[in-house]
This record gives structure tokens, C-alpha cells and sequence, in this order.
């Protein structure tokens, strides 16, 4: 069995998304510089979807609302590096402002109608066509 990943992609509105939140690692050194969504290991016992909340309030310090999945051709998940998969959700803040208190050394808000500066960050490669479909699900063009 691959490992679990969880992963979130914080929206600033799920219904009416403009902005995504995006995070640069800060560890470890083969990661640190590149950008994710925030998320993490889903522990033995836990539901994915409570593993979201729990990296969230861990890394970010926020409480959030879960929306859809985005899913992936494979049910089982986004394949990573190694023997992993990752399932990501839609998320929006419900309590407290993000900062990076684990794992990351920025965060930052992208315009999603700025397809290309956010497909042209230096993301971990396994995610661009992870970001590439949330642009094309919500509507937005990347024009790539
Ligand atoms: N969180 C996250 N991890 C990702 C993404 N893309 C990607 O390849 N990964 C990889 C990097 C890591 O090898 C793995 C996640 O591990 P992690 O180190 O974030 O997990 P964790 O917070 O539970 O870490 P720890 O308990 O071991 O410190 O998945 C992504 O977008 N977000």
C-alpha cells in the first residue's frame, strides 16, 4: 500500500474562489524552497479528512470548512515521489489567520486568474498537474 498524503488547497471563497494559498517548505534541505499544499502524513487510525484539519491547525494554525475533493484519475490518490499518493481538498479558513508555524518558510496568496505565475512557481513536481487541474475545475485558464 502506498502512503498517504494528505494535501489542502485553501481557497479564499469555495464558491467563489479568486485566490489560492500556497506554501513554501522550509524543510527538509531536498524540499526546502519548493511549494505545496499544506498537508502532511495521515496518521494509522485517522480519517484523511481528519488528518486535513489536524495538519492544518499544526502547520498554519487555522481551523477550516472541507469542500469537494479534487480528485485524481486514481481514486487512491495524486501519485507523489516513492511509494506515495496524495488526496487533496478544497478547503476556505473558518477560524484564525495562516502563518507558517511548521514545515514552511512563506505563504502567500495567488490570484487564480494568474494561471501561469502560479503553475510557474517552483512547485514539488509531482504537484503541477495537481495545480494544473485545479485550474482547469474552477474555471481558470492557465493557458498552457
Ligand atoms: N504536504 C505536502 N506534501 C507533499 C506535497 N507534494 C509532495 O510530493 N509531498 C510529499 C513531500 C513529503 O515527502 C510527503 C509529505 O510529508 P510531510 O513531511 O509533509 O508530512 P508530515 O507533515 O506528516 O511530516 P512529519 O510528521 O514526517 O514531519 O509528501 C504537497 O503538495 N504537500
Amino acid at each position: 500500500m502506498p502512503k498517504l498524503i494528505v494535501g489542502a488547497a485553501i481557497l479564499d471563497d469555495l464558491r467563489h474562489p479568486s485566490k489560492l494559498l500556497v506554501a513554501r517548505r522550509s524543510a527538509p534541505a531536498s524540499l526546502a524552497g519548493l511549494w505545496e499544499f499544506p498537508g502532511g502524513k495521515v496518521e494509522p487510525g485517522e480519517k484523511p479528512e481528519q488528518a486535513v484539519h489536524r495538519e492544518l491547525a499544526e502547520e498554519l494554525g487555522v481551523r477550516v470548512v472541507l469542500g469537494d475533493e479534487l480528485a485524481a484519475a486514481d481514486p487512491a490518490g495524486w501519485p507523489l515521489l516513492g511509494n506515495a499518493v496524495m488526496r487533496v481538498w478544497f478547503t476556505a479558513l473558518q477560524d484564525g489567520v495562516p502563518r507558517p508555524l511548521e514545515d514552511h518558510s512563506e505563504l502567500r496568496w495567488m490570484p487564480l486568474t494568474e494561471g501561469v505565475a502560479l503553475l510557474e512557481l517552483p512547485w514539488i513536481p509531482a504537484d503541477l498537474p495537481i495545480v494544473a487541474e485545479l485550474l482547469r475545475v474552477l474555471g481558470f485558464e492557465s493557458e498552457n
